[in-house]
This record gives structure tokens, sequence and C-alpha cells, in this order.
């Protein structure tokens, strides 16, 4: 009998050990792969520096096609970006890919969010003869463009399942006969699939020599390694196919070198000219911020933010984790009287695009979202993304968090995070390939008090640092971090979870906090409840505990359990050190000077009310489609100097014609011919009104002169006289 028991007793041991090895063997192995993902992510970011079809933007490349040189279409290219476009200048490689698209080469653009990549096909769309096409993946982006380009005067239309019957004639009697006047048509994929008329036509222009360009928006959609695969964009590669003479240009925000050369065998443009430019997005702020357990002041506090630097309906979005919560947190919000509604998957289509196209049109200044709200976001001016909860990955979260800013102005993208999300979270991905050591990696971002946040993107997209300018908390925060040891309050964990493991029960993460704070008080009464989820979170991402799943009828639990490197820490062979907060603090002033550049000025707020009153009066066109943020910054910027001083001659003497085609002269140079033919009388007219109604900019108001001020008080209001008037 004793001799059984012995024997039963050391086999139990050595299938402990064994279990103990094989943990360790799946997270070397664990380590391993990921060291080689690593690996040829490396060697891939050496090929791209020394790559000679390459350009990135941080010089990083030797190319030998020079596409920045002299070209024939230069001064064309001046005017019509100036004058149609109302660009003053090019960002970082549009000209370059301008060029190469122009030479008749094929290219592929990968190009942050925001980065311009839409002007790269349109301005030589409207610089070559003939038609250019567009694919691109949904409707709502479809209508964005669109929408755009003909209030800048560019024949573009759509054929999609909306246009009417009359649109398609024309359109159609365009490709074949080449009568009306078409430049850019925008189609979804399924166009190119499933329609053969469609597709007759379209050789019929090809065959005329009028298929000027083909463009590919979005194209990460062609790769199932991409994170938006679209089964439609698998056959775009028909395209270069039929049509083998005209140039295509593939642009897409984010792209592995993996989707990267997908997507090249998949359009048949493996010869195409690269132009990769940075992740980077230097106007966002990225931040993170200790989210209560209470869910009541997690809502209070996002009001305050909101109310406090977006005081004048300056959009938003904040991303919640599930529908009820976007449910939840927009009636809250609504109750501090901040317009906000929600958006997520269960609601009816119709319900949703209302939504989407209330707050586009600015009425509603948040959008309360689940990441339902994805891709066919275009607004360029949203100046905060708030995540109210973990996104799932460092890649979700970049895109997320990436849909601010797209106009290039400052911006702030701020993550509440608490370590009890996590395991919400861990429970919806861990089926999913790779799911949990994506999760890990974002909460390794959250977990930081101390490493740069737009480090962690860089390291993340395996590109050279660059560097933040003070763009993050940790960069500008002057709070002090203390660096404790808790390996002793580590063991604790792990002999606590042996203990209940010996018994057969399991326990989840917030049970073994209540478990530790019963524990705790003799080992360190100091560590409070937060600091023990947050030891508990970084326990489990580095390996010493691990999570494990386990399904009921309705939901899916995560257990902690003893991990790989549990061992280590029991035996002393590891230490464990947890970085807290003794005072935290972000120095107010830096963050200020970031918002202070997106505070609207009285001229800029009246220049939006403008842009809304035009847009609903021309219906069916964005505001952002008649004046962007960017161009009413600059002309309350450039205000004083010429504008203004012409303006405030309106209100002393009649303005003669001469003075006012000086004027439209000075606009155009900021927002084009068209639009200062449409809307400058408005805008002039609005410059005037601030001018002599003497309202300085809030956001100025001390540094104004007072001389000035007094001055513009005096003045008499005379309406301008103009044609444009009646628009
Ligand atoms: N050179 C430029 N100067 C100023 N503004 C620009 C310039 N080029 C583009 N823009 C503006 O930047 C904004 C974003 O451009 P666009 O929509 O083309 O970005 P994108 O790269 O396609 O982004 P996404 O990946 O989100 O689709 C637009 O408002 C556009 O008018
Ligand atoms: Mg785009």
């Amino acid at each position: 009998m004793d001799c059984t028991n012995e024997v039963l007793e050391e086999l139990l041991n050595v299938e402990a050990e064994l279990q103990d090895v094989q943990d360790q063997i799946k997270l070397l192995l664990d380590q391993q792969e990921n060291l080689y993902a690593r690996q040829s992510e490396l060697k891939a970011l050496l090929e791209d520096c020394e790559a000679s079809g390459s350009h990135r933007n941080d010089g990083a490349s030797t190319a030998p096609e020079d596409w920045s040189g002299s070209f024939g279409w230069d001064s064309e290219a001046e005017d019509l970006r100036l004058k149609i476009f109302g660009i003053s200048s090019y960002r970082a490689n549009q000209r370059e890919i301008i060029n190469a698209v122009m030479s008749g080469r094929d290219v592929l653009v990968i190009m942050a969010a925001g980065g311009g990549k839409s002007f790269c096909y349109q301005l030589p769309a409207v610089l070559r003869d003939g038609v250019c096409l567009v694919v691109s993946p949904l409707l709502s982006l479809i209508q964005d463009q669109v929408m755009g380009l003909i209030a800048l005067g560019v024949p573009a239309y759509m054929l999609t399942s909306t246009t009417s019957k009359e649109d398609e004639k024309f359109i159609y009697k365009a490709l074949e006969k080449n009568e009306g006047d078409l430049k850019i048509l925008y189609v979804t994929p399924e166009k190119i699939s499933k329609s053969k008329r469609f597709m007759s036509k379209l050789e019929k222009c090809h065959h005329a020599g009028r298929l000027s360009l083909i463009a590919i928006d979005e194209a990460h959609c062609c790769s199932q390694w991409g994170h938006d695969f679209r089964p439609d964009y698998k056959n775009l590669g028909i395209l270069k196919t039929q049509f083998p003479t005209v140039p295509v240009i593939a642009l897409t925000a984010t792209a592995t070198k993996k989707v990267q050369l997908d997507l090249m065998e998949m359009l048949h443009i493996q010869k195409c000219v690269t132009f990769i430019s940075s992740v980077n997005r230097p106007n966002l702020f990225y931040m993170v911020r200790e989210k209560s357990s209470v869910g009541k002041v997690v809502v209070d506090e996002i009001a305050d933010f909101i109310s406090g630097s977006y005081p004048n309906n300056e959009s938003g979005i904040v991303y919640c984790f599930s529908r009820k919560e976007c449910e939840q947190v927009a009636k809250e919000l609504r109750e501090k009287r901040i317009k906000a509604d929600f958006y997520h998957a269960d609601m009816e289509v119709r319900d949703r695009e209302n939504v989407h196209m209330r707050w586009s049109n600015g009425k509603l200044q948040v959008i309360v979202g689940t990441v339902a709200f994805g891709m066919g976001i275009n607004k360029p001016d949203v100046r905060f993304v708030i995540h109210h909860s973990l996104s799932k990955s460092m890649e979700t979260y970049y895109q997320e968090s990436g849909r601010a800013g797209r106009d290039g102005l400052p911006a702030e993208c701020l993550l509440y995070y608490r370590p009890a999300d996590m395991p919400r979270q861990s429970s919806m991905v861990f089926y999913e390939n790779s799911g949990l050591q994506n999760l890990y990696d974002i909460v390794r971002y959250c977990q930081s008090r101390t490493g740069c946040r737009r480090a962690a993107f860089f390291k993340h997209f395996a590109e050279p640092l660059l560097d933040c300018n003070g763009m993050c908390d940790n960069c500008v925060s002057s709070s002090e971090v203390k660096e404790i040891d808790v390996s002793c309050h580590a063991k604790a964990v792990i002999s606590l979870i042996q203990n209940i493991q010996e018994k057969d029960q399991r326990v989840t993460m917030l049970q073994l906090v209540d478990k530790m704070k019963v524990k705790q008080k003799d080992l360190d009464p100091d560590l409070k409840r937060d600091h023990m989820e947050q030891l508990i979170i970084q326990l489990i991402i580095d390996c010493v505990l691990k999570e494990e799943f386990q399904h009921t009828a309705y939901t899916t639990n995560a257990y902690v359990t003893l991990g790989p490197l549990g061992k280590q820490v029991l035996q002393g062979m590891k230490t464990v050190k947890l970085q807290i907060y003794c005072v935290k603090e972000i120095k107010a002033g830096v963050v200020k000077s970031a918002k202070r550049k997106s505070a609207s000025s009285n001229l800029e707020f009246r220049l939006d009310e403008l842009r809304k009153e035009l847009a609903s009066l021309h219906g069916g066109i964005f505001p952002h489609s008649i004046l962007s943020t960017q161009q009413i910054n600059v002309l309350a910027a450039e205000k004083p100097d010429s504008i203004e001083q012409a303006s405030l001659n309106i209100y002393n003497i009649p303005l003669d014609f001469q003075n006012f085609k000086l004027l439209c002269g000075q606009l155009e140079k900021i927002i084009g011919k068209v639009k200062s033919g449409k809307y400058g009388s408005r805008i002039l007219e609005e410059i005037a009104h601030c001018s002599a109604s003497g309202n300085p900019d809030p956001d100025i108001n001390e540094e104004q002169d007072d001389k000035t001020s007094k001055k513009a008080k005096k003045k008499t209001p005379v309406l301008i006289e103009c044609s444009e008037d009646d628009e």
C-alpha cells in the first residue's frame, strides 16, 4: 500500500514537472515565433531602407529614379493645385507620387490616414486627358469624395446602387461616346466584378484612348492578410490585364510587408514604384488616463474633457466596448449637455446613416460608437478620439485613434485604461490568431508610465524611431514614477493560485484581487487595490500567470492560472517590479499649447457656422467640402495683415470693383478659384462683420491691441454688394 502511495506521489510530481517543462517549451516556442516575426520585419525594413524603388519621407532611402525633379507638367500642376484644389503646398511624397503617375508608372502608396492620398490621384486625373476610374470600397467614402470634387468644380460622378437612371445614362454615354464632361468616376469593386455592361463601356473608353488612370483606394482590402478583406477586391487584377497601358495607383494607410506584396500580386502591378511614408501622425497627442471603476465618474471626466477643451462643438468620437455601453455613455453625455448619439451594428442601417450624417454636418458633436463605426469615416476635422475602453490591439488602436486630425491640425487621442477591462477583451479575442498576444501589446502600452507612446507605435510597425516632439503624455509628464519591487506580492499571488488549483477551483482576476486585498494587509498596506490589479495584469503579460477560458451557455469567462514563468518567480530567479505614480501630473503648459491651437477664435467660429449654413443651402454637401478647418484657420490667421485690412475698408467706403477683385485674388490663394467664385463674397462678409463688431478672438483677448478693437467698434456696417451673394 505504502509503495503504491509513494509511486503515485512521485508520478504526480513527475507529471507536474512535465507540465511545467511543457509550459516552458510552449513559452519558448512562442518567443521564438515572435522573434522570427520581428526578424523578418526588421529584414524587410532594412530592405525598404536600401531598396531603390522606395521613397520614405524621413529621407532614409536613396532613389535612382528622381521623382522630385522637374517635369513638363510642373507649372500646370502647380496652377491646378492652387486654383482648383486650394492647396498651398505639397505634403511629403505627394509631388513625387503625382510625377510617377504622370510618367505612366504603376504606383503603390502607403501613407498614414489623413496624409492626403486622394489628392495624389485626383490631381493627375484632372491633369491627364480622359477619364480616371477610382475603385473605393464604401458608398459613404465615395459620396464624400464626389461631393468634395463637385464643390471644387471637378466633374466627378459615381456609379453605384444609388445612382439615378439619368446619371447612369450620362456616365455610359461619356465613357462610350465621349459626350458630356466626365473626369473622375468612382465605383465600388462589385461594379468591376459583376457588371459586364460597365466593363464593356470601360473597354470602349480605353480603345478610344480615354481611360487615363485607374486608382484603387483602400487597396489593403485586396489582401486576406489585411484587416478589411473584401472578396470583390480580389478580382481587381482584371483591370491591369484588360488595360495594360493605363497606369494603376493603389493607395492604403496601413499595409504590412506581407499585405504589400500580396496586393501588388493581386493587382498585377509587381513593377510598381512604391512610396512608403511613416506611420507617424505628428499632429496627434496620445495619452492614457486611469479609468475609475465607477462608470459615472468616467463619463463625467469625459464630459468635462469635451466641454473644457472643445466648447465650440468641435467633432469627436468616443469608442466603447459594447452596444449597451454606447447607448449608456451617449445618454449620460447628453445629460451633461453634450450633443452626442450612439452608433452600433444593432441599429437599422437608416438610423446609423442618420447619426453619421448629423455628425458629418456638425449637428452632433460626438458619436459614441463601437468598432462598427469604422472605415467609412471621412470627416477630416475630428479633434478628439476617446477610448472609453481598451482596443483589442495596437493596430486597431492606431486605426481608431487615427480618425482624429486627418486635416493635419492638432488633435487628441485619449484612452481610458483600467486593468479590469483586459479580461473583458481577452475573452473575446483569445480564439483569434495571435489575439491574446496582440491584446497584451496594447495592455503593455497602457501600463507603461514612462515609455513614449509614439515610440511604441514605431516599434509595433517596425519603423525607425522619430521624435515625439512632446506629443504624448509620457513625454511631457512631470509625474514622479516610482519603481517598486513587488516580488513578494507576486509570490503571494502565485501561492494563492496554487492553493485554489489544489482545491480544483478557478479564480478570475477580480476574485484574485479581492483575496489578495485580505492577505496583503500584512505585506504592504500602502499598495492600493488599483496597484494589485495592475500587478496581476503585469504578471499575465509577463507570462508569470496566464489566462484560461471557459465557455458557459451565455458567455466566456477568463480565469487566471499559473504561467510558464511562475516557478522562476517562486524560486526567486525572477524579480517583479511595478511602476507606480507618486504624483501624477502632466505639464499643463505643453498640453494647453496643443489645445490652444485648436481653440476657435470668433472668426473661426463664424466661418464654421457659415460653412454649415452653405452646406445645408446646397443640400447633399458636407461643411468640410465647402471650407476645410485648415482653410478656416489660415483665413483667421491671415486676416489681420491683408484681408481684414481690406475688409475694414468695406465699412468705411463702398468697395469698388478693383478692391473686390484684389480681395478675391487673395482668397483664391487660400481656398482656390472655384470656391472663391462660389462663396467668396459670403466669406469676406463674415470677415468684415467680425472686424467691425470688434469682437476680438476670445483666445487672444489679452494679447489684442486695445486701440485696434476700439477703432473697429466705431465702424458702421455697410453690406458688400456682389452677385454671388445670392448663392
Ligand atoms: N498638401 C496638402 N495641404 C493641405 N491639405 C491637404 C493636402 N493634401 C491633402 N490635404 C487635405 O488633407 C485631408 C485628408 O486627405 P485625404 O482624405 O486624401 O487623406 P487620406 O490619406 O486619403 O486619408 P485616409 O487614409 O483616412 O483615407 C483632406 O482634407 C485634404 O483636403
Ligand atoms: Mg483616403
